[in-house]
Protein backbone atom coordinates (compact mmCIF):
# COMPACT_ATOMS: atom_id res chain seq x y z
CA UNK A 1 0.00 0.00 0.00
CA UNK A 2 1.86 3.22 -1.45
CA UNK A 3 0.65 6.55 -1.05
CA UNK A 4 1.94 8.99 -4.39
CA UNK A 5 2.54 6.85 -6.87
CA UNK A 6 5.44 4.43 -7.08
CA UNK A 7 8.14 6.68 -5.83
CA UNK A 8 5.88 7.42 -2.55
CA UNK A 9 5.74 6.61 0.77
CA UNK A 10 5.31 2.56 1.03
CA UNK A 11 2.60 2.46 4.10
CA UNK A 12 2.58 -1.33 4.51
CA UNK A 13 3.92 -4.17 2.61
CA UNK A 14 3.38 -7.91 2.47
CA UNK A 15 0.22 -7.94 4.99
CA UNK A 16 -1.67 -11.20 5.24
CA UNK A 17 -5.08 -10.78 7.55
CA UNK A 18 -7.64 -12.86 7.57
CA UNK A 19 -10.89 -12.56 9.55
CA UNK A 20 -13.30 -14.93 9.91
CA UNK A 21 -17.10 -14.06 10.17
CA UNK A 22 -18.17 -12.78 13.32
CA UNK A 23 -14.68 -12.42 14.41
CA UNK A 24 -13.58 -9.57 16.53
CA UNK A 25 -9.76 -7.97 15.53
CA UNK A 26 -7.48 -5.83 16.99
CA UNK A 27 -4.77 -4.23 15.30
CA UNK A 28 -1.80 -2.42 17.37
CA UNK A 29 1.31 -1.62 16.32
CA UNK A 30 3.71 1.72 16.70
CA UNK A 31 2.12 5.19 15.21
CA UNK A 32 2.39 5.51 11.17
CA UNK A 33 3.06 2.17 10.60
CA UNK A 34 -0.15 2.07 8.33
CA UNK A 35 -2.78 0.42 10.31
CA UNK A 36 -5.29 3.39 9.16
CA UNK A 37 -3.83 2.79 5.47
CA UNK A 38 -5.39 -0.71 5.65
CA UNK A 39 -8.33 -0.06 6.94
CA UNK A 40 -8.79 2.49 4.06
CA UNK A 41 -7.76 -0.85 2.07
CA UNK A 42 -10.12 -3.09 3.60
CA UNK A 43 -13.29 -0.33 3.14
CA UNK A 44 -12.50 0.11 -0.53
CA UNK A 45 -11.43 3.64 -0.55
CA UNK A 46 -7.88 3.08 -1.67
CA UNK A 47 -6.52 0.44 -3.95
CA UNK A 48 -3.78 -1.21 -2.98
CA UNK A 49 -0.82 -1.22 -5.60
CA UNK A 50 -0.68 -4.96 -5.51
CA UNK A 51 -2.70 -7.62 -3.81
CA UNK A 52 -6.52 -7.46 -2.93
CA UNK A 53 -8.88 -7.39 -0.52
CA UNK A 54 -11.95 -9.52 -0.46
CA UNK A 55 -15.00 -9.29 1.93
CA UNK A 56 -16.91 -12.59 1.64
CA UNK A 57 -15.10 -13.34 -1.50
CA UNK A 58 -16.02 -9.66 -2.98
CA UNK A 59 -14.10 -6.47 -3.14
CA UNK A 60 -15.29 -4.09 -0.77
CA UNK A 61 -17.02 -1.61 -2.30
CA UNK A 62 -19.73 -4.01 -3.40
CA UNK A 63 -20.22 -4.75 -0.15
CA UNK A 64 -22.95 -2.78 1.27
CA UNK A 65 -23.50 -2.94 4.69
CA UNK A 66 -20.14 -1.90 6.44
CA UNK A 67 -20.06 0.34 9.66
CA UNK A 68 -16.73 2.86 9.17
CA UNK A 69 -15.55 5.18 11.95
CA UNK A 70 -12.58 6.41 11.31
CA UNK A 71 -9.66 8.49 13.17
CA UNK A 72 -10.71 11.84 13.20
CA UNK A 73 -14.81 12.12 13.01
CA UNK A 74 -16.08 13.61 9.38
CA UNK A 75 -19.34 14.60 10.38
CA UNK A 76 -20.87 17.38 8.06
CA UNK A 77 -20.68 20.37 9.64
CA UNK A 78 -24.29 21.57 8.43
CA UNK A 79 -26.17 18.66 9.35
CA UNK A 80 -27.22 18.22 13.24
CA UNK A 81 -25.90 15.11 15.11
CA UNK A 82 -29.24 13.20 14.31
CA UNK A 83 -29.02 13.85 10.79
CA UNK A 84 -25.25 12.95 10.47
CA UNK A 85 -26.22 9.67 12.19
CA UNK A 86 -28.86 9.12 9.78
CA UNK A 87 -26.15 9.80 6.68
CA UNK A 88 -25.27 5.86 6.32
CA UNK A 89 -29.08 4.94 5.84
CA UNK A 90 -29.73 7.44 2.50
CA UNK A 91 -26.61 5.59 0.68
CA UNK A 92 -26.49 2.00 2.53
CA UNK A 93 -28.01 -0.34 -0.35
CA UNK A 94 -29.36 -2.68 2.27
CA UNK A 95 -31.84 0.25 3.86
CA UNK A 96 -32.05 2.92 1.58
CA UNK A 97 -35.77 2.13 0.02
CA UNK A 98 -37.05 1.02 3.33
CA UNK A 99 -35.63 4.63 5.13
CA UNK A 100 -37.42 6.42 2.46
CA UNK A 101 -40.27 4.59 2.79
CA UNK A 102 -40.49 5.02 6.28
CA UNK A 103 -38.17 7.43 8.52
CA UNK A 104 -39.70 6.89 12.12
CA UNK A 105 -38.18 3.64 13.17
CA UNK A 106 -34.60 4.58 11.61
CA UNK A 107 -34.73 8.01 13.81
CA UNK A 108 -36.19 6.35 16.58
CA UNK A 109 -32.81 3.91 16.30
CA UNK A 110 -30.32 6.83 16.20
CA UNK A 111 -31.97 8.50 19.11
CA UNK A 112 -31.88 5.39 21.28
CA UNK A 113 -28.16 4.52 20.09
CA UNK A 114 -26.97 8.09 20.74
CA UNK A 115 -28.63 8.72 24.25
CA UNK A 116 -27.12 5.15 24.87
CA UNK A 117 -23.97 6.77 24.47
CA UNK A 118 -25.02 9.84 26.49
CA UNK A 119 -25.77 12.08 23.89
CA UNK A 120 -29.51 11.96 23.84
CA UNK A 121 -30.08 16.03 24.73
CA UNK A 122 -27.51 16.89 21.59
CA UNK A 123 -29.58 15.24 18.56
CA UNK A 124 -30.59 18.71 17.56
CA UNK A 125 -27.14 19.83 17.78
CA UNK A 126 -24.40 20.62 15.29
CA UNK A 127 -21.05 18.93 14.89
CA UNK A 128 -19.32 22.69 15.90
CA UNK A 129 -21.28 22.60 19.01
CA UNK A 130 -19.81 19.73 20.41
CA UNK A 131 -16.59 18.52 22.39
CA UNK A 132 -13.51 16.37 20.49
CA UNK A 133 -15.20 13.80 23.00
CA UNK A 134 -18.67 14.28 21.48
CA UNK A 135 -17.83 14.05 18.23
CA UNK A 136 -16.34 10.77 17.99
CA UNK A 137 -19.01 9.35 20.13
CA UNK A 138 -21.18 10.24 17.19
CA UNK A 139 -19.03 9.09 14.61
CA UNK A 140 -18.74 6.04 16.37
CA UNK A 141 -23.14 5.54 16.70
CA UNK A 142 -23.17 6.54 12.77
CA UNK A 143 -21.05 3.55 12.19
CA UNK A 144 -23.55 1.48 13.58
CA UNK A 145 -26.95 2.57 13.06
CA UNK A 146 -27.37 0.35 9.93
CA UNK A 147 -26.79 -2.53 12.18
CA UNK A 148 -23.54 -3.55 10.25
CA UNK A 149 -22.03 -6.94 9.28
CA UNK A 150 -18.61 -5.15 9.31
CA UNK A 151 -17.63 -2.30 11.65
CA UNK A 152 -14.30 -0.70 10.87
CA UNK A 153 -13.07 1.34 14.00
CA UNK A 154 -9.90 3.57 13.81
CA UNK A 155 -9.43 4.95 17.75
CA UNK A 156 -13.17 5.24 17.78
CA UNK A 157 -12.24 5.99 22.09
CA UNK A 158 -9.01 8.08 21.73
CA UNK A 159 -10.66 10.93 22.34
CA UNK A 160 -12.73 10.05 25.25
CA UNK A 161 -12.06 9.88 28.98
CA UNK A 162 -11.14 6.89 30.41
CA UNK A 163 -14.74 6.28 32.30
CA UNK A 164 -16.28 7.05 29.06
CA UNK A 165 -13.68 4.71 27.39
CA UNK A 166 -13.94 1.83 29.52
CA UNK A 167 -18.02 1.71 29.35
CA UNK A 168 -18.36 1.96 25.65
CA UNK A 169 -15.31 -0.76 25.50
CA UNK A 170 -18.30 -2.70 27.58
CA UNK A 171 -20.91 -1.32 24.94
CA UNK A 172 -19.41 -2.54 22.34
CA UNK A 173 -18.90 -5.71 23.26
CA UNK A 174 -22.14 -6.36 24.17
CA UNK A 175 -23.39 -4.97 20.75
CA UNK A 176 -21.22 -7.60 19.27
CA UNK A 177 -21.87 -9.62 21.23
CA UNK A 178 -25.64 -9.47 20.43
CA UNK A 179 -25.30 -9.33 16.70
CA UNK A 180 -21.87 -10.85 16.10
CA UNK A 181 -20.62 -7.90 13.02
CA UNK A 182 -16.96 -8.96 12.23
CA UNK A 183 -15.31 -5.74 13.82
CA UNK A 184 -11.48 -4.80 12.61
CA UNK A 185 -10.70 -2.30 15.44
CA UNK A 186 -7.37 -0.58 14.90
CA UNK A 187 -6.15 1.02 18.51
CA UNK A 188 -3.16 2.33 20.41
CA UNK A 189 -4.53 0.99 23.73
CA UNK A 190 -3.52 -2.31 24.35
CA UNK A 191 -6.34 -2.94 27.45
CA UNK A 192 -8.65 -1.92 24.87
CA UNK A 193 -7.73 -4.52 22.35
CA UNK A 194 -7.03 -7.57 24.74
CA UNK A 195 -10.26 -6.94 26.25
CA UNK A 196 -12.31 -6.62 23.20
CA UNK A 197 -10.98 -8.51 20.84
CA UNK A 198 -10.28 -12.36 20.02
CA UNK A 199 -7.30 -11.86 18.40
CA UNK A 200 -4.54 -9.31 18.59
CA UNK A 201 -2.41 -8.29 15.56
CA UNK A 202 0.94 -6.01 16.02
CA UNK A 203 1.87 -4.59 12.92
CA UNK A 204 5.33 -3.63 12.36
CA UNK A 205 7.16 -0.22 12.02
CA UNK A 206 6.71 1.35 8.56
CA UNK A 207 6.36 -0.20 6.06
CA UNK A 208 4.13 -2.08 8.37
CA UNK A 209 3.25 -6.05 8.10
CA UNK A 210 2.35 -8.31 10.67
CA UNK A 211 5.01 -9.22 13.06
CA UNK A 212 2.59 -11.42 15.71
CA UNK A 213 -0.79 -12.77 16.27
CA UNK A 214 -2.14 -12.83 19.88
CA UNK A 215 -5.22 -15.43 20.62
CA UNK A 216 -6.94 -13.84 23.57
CA UNK A 217 -8.00 -16.67 25.85
CA UNK A 218 -10.62 -14.96 28.05
CA UNK A 219 -14.43 -16.12 27.88
CA UNK A 220 -16.94 -13.67 27.44
CA UNK A 221 -18.38 -11.02 28.61
CA UNK A 222 -15.65 -10.24 29.90
CA UNK A 223 -15.83 -7.62 32.52
CA UNK A 224 -13.33 -4.79 33.44
CA UNK A 225 -11.87 -6.30 36.61
CA UNK A 226 -10.37 -8.60 34.03
CA UNK A 227 -7.72 -6.09 32.82
CA UNK A 228 -7.48 -6.23 36.69
CA UNK A 229 -5.82 -9.71 36.99
CA UNK A 230 -2.33 -11.45 36.61
CA UNK A 231 -3.73 -13.11 33.61
CA UNK A 232 -5.04 -10.21 31.79
CA UNK A 233 -1.92 -8.19 32.52
CA UNK A 234 0.55 -10.90 31.13
CA UNK A 235 -1.02 -10.17 28.13
CA UNK A 236 -0.40 -6.70 28.18
CA UNK A 237 3.45 -7.24 29.13
CA UNK A 238 3.43 -9.52 25.94
CA UNK A 239 1.76 -7.09 23.89
CA UNK A 240 3.54 -4.58 25.26
CA UNK A 241 7.04 -5.75 24.89
CA UNK A 242 5.85 -7.16 21.15
CA UNK A 243 4.80 -2.98 20.15
CA UNK A 244 7.51 -1.77 22.14
CA UNK A 245 10.41 -3.11 20.40
CA UNK A 246 8.87 -1.84 16.92
CA UNK A 247 8.79 1.84 17.48
CA UNK A 248 11.53 4.71 17.36
CA UNK A 249 11.61 5.91 20.95
CA UNK A 250 11.18 9.95 21.82
CA UNK A 251 14.54 11.21 22.94
CA UNK A 252 13.65 12.89 26.18
CA UNK A 253 17.26 14.53 26.42
CA UNK A 254 17.37 15.85 22.61
CA UNK A 255 13.66 17.33 23.47
CA UNK A 256 14.72 19.17 26.37
CA UNK A 257 18.04 20.34 24.56
CA UNK A 258 15.66 21.79 21.55
CA UNK A 259 13.44 23.20 24.00
CA UNK A 260 16.04 25.13 26.58
N1 LIG B 1 -2.79 10.68 2.53
C1 LIG B 1 -1.52 10.34 2.68
N2 LIG B 1 -0.58 10.76 1.79
C2 LIG B 1 0.71 10.44 1.93
N3 LIG B 1 1.19 9.66 2.92
C3 LIG B 1 0.32 9.21 3.82
C4 LIG B 1 -1.08 9.53 3.76
N4 LIG B 1 -1.71 8.94 4.81
C5 LIG B 1 -0.75 8.29 5.50
N5 LIG B 1 0.46 8.45 4.91
C6 LIG B 1 1.73 7.86 5.35
O1 LIG B 1 1.57 6.46 5.43
C7 LIG B 1 2.20 5.95 6.60
C8 LIG B 1 1.17 5.16 7.41
O2 LIG B 1 0.15 6.06 7.87
P1 LIG B 1 -1.12 5.53 8.67
O3 LIG B 1 -1.99 6.69 8.94
O4 LIG B 1 -1.69 4.36 7.95
O5 LIG B 1 -0.40 5.00 10.01
P2 LIG B 1 -1.05 4.55 11.41
O6 LIG B 1 -0.36 3.30 11.80
O7 LIG B 1 -2.52 4.52 11.32
O8 LIG B 1 -0.56 5.77 12.32
P3 LIG B 1 -1.14 6.32 13.72
O9 LIG B 1 -1.10 5.16 14.67
O10 LIG B 1 -0.16 7.39 14.10
O11 LIG B 1 -2.54 6.83 13.48
C9 LIG B 1 2.78 7.15 7.35
O12 LIG B 1 4.17 7.19 7.06
C10 LIG B 1 2.10 8.35 6.75
O13 LIG B 1 2.99 9.44 6.66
Amino acid sequence: MRYGGPGGTLAAQDVNLTVRTGEFVAIVGPSGCGKSTLLRLVAGLMPAASGTALISGAPPKATGNTGIAFQNPSLLLWRTVLQNVLLPLEVSPKHKAAYRRDRAPYVARARRLLSAVGLGDFVDRHPWELSGGMQQRVNLVRSLIHAPDFLLLDEPFSALDAFTREELWLALQALWMGARPTVILVTHDLREAALLADTVYVMSARPGTFTAQHEVPFARPRALNLTFTPEFTDVIHDLRARVGGLRSPIRAEELMEAVS
